[in-house]
C-alpha cells in the first residue's frame, strides 16, 4: 500500500531530513513511526501526502508511482489518505457535523450522500448524538474522535496520524487506538507517528524508528522477508 524505496529528502537549505529509507506497509497493517525531534517523522508523512517530494528514490502509494502524480492530480490522490492531527484542527465556529462533512463538501458530494456518510463516520466513533454541538463543547478525547471521523469520512485506504494521542491520558489514548485497530481490520493501512513510548509499548504493532533521517529499526524485519520487495526492487 505504501512503499518507500531508497527514499531521501534534502531540503533546499541542504538539510538532509531522510537518508535512503526503504520499507513497505501492507494493506490493513498498523504501524508506529517514532524517533527523536528532528529525526524526520513529519518529513516522511509529508512525502506520503505529497506536501513534499523526495530528492531521491521511489515512493509508491496505493499502486501509484507518486513521481507521476502531477500538481493538478494531488487533490484526487489525497482523497485516498485520511489525516489525523494532534491538535485536531477542528473549526470551532462550525458544528461537529459540519467539521466531518468538510472533506465531502470539498469533494463535491451531494447533501444526501454527505449526510449518510457523515452519520456513518460519527456512529463509528461514538459521537452520533453530538452532531449539532460545537467541538468546543466536547472533551479532548471527543474532539480527537471528531478529527478521526473527518479523516475517515471519505473512506480512505490509508490513515495517517501525527501524534494523535499527544494531549490524551492513557485511557483516552486506548480508545483512539481501538478505533485505529478497527479501521485496520477493515483493510485501512494505519501509520501513527508518535513520541509516546508508553503508548508504543502497550501495543504489539510494528515499529519504524528514525534517527537523524535514517531508519534504524523496523519491528518486523519485514523488508527482508517481504517477497514484494524483491519484485519492486528488481525494476529500479
Ligand atoms: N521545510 C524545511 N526546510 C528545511 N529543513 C527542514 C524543513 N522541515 C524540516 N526540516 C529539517 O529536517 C529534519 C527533520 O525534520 P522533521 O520535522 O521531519 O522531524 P520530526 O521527526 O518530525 O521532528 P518533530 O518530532 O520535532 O516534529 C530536521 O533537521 C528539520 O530541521
Amino acid at each position: 500500500m505504501i512503499h518507500f524505496h531508497k527514499i531521501s529528502k534534502r531540503y533546499e537549505n541542504g538539510n538532509d531530513a531522510l537518508l535512503n529509507i526503504s520499507f513497505e506497509l501492507d494493506q490493513g497493517e498498523i504501524t508506529f513511526l517514532t524517533g527523536h525531534s528532528g529525526a524526520g517523522k513529519s518529513t516522511l508523512l509529508k512525502l506520503i501526502m505529497l506536501i513534499e517530494r523526495p530528492s531521491g528514490g521511489r515512493l509508491i502509494v496505493c499502486d501509484q508511482d507518486t513521481a507521476k502524480v502531477g500538481r493538478s492530480a494531488i487533490p484526487f490522490y489525497r482523497r485516498q489518505i485520511g489525516m489525523v492531527f494532534q491538535n485536531h484542527q477542528l473549526l470551532f465556529d462550525r458544528t461537529v457535523y459540519d467539521n466531518v462533512a468538510l472533506p465531502l463538501i470539498i469533494a463535491g458530494y451531494r447533501p444526501r450522500e454527505t449526510g449518510r456518510r457523515v452519520r456513518a463516520a460519527l456512529d463509528k466513533v461514538g459521537l452520533l448524538d453530538k452532531e449539532n454541538l460545537s467541538p468546543i463543547a466536547l472533551s479532548g478525547g471527543e474532539q480527537q474522535r471528531v478529527g478521526i471521523a473527518r479523516a475517515v469520512v471519505n473512506k480512505p485506504r490509508i490513515l495517517i496520524a501525527d501524534e494523535p494521542t499527544g494531549n490524551l491520558d492513557p485511557e483516552l489514548s486506548a480508545e483512539i487506538m481501538d478505533l485505529f485497530d478497527q479501521f485496520s481490520q477493515v483493510g485501512v493501512t494505519v501509520l501513527i507517528a508518535t513520541h509516546d513510548l508508553g503508548l508504543i509499548s502497550r501495543y504489539d504493532h510494528r515499529l519504524l524508528s528514525l534517527d537523524s533521517g535514517q531508519l534504524i529499526s523496523d519491528g518486523t524485519d519485514s523488508i527482508a522477508a517481504d517477497p514484494h520487495h524483491q519484485i519492486y526492487t528488481g525494476g529500479y
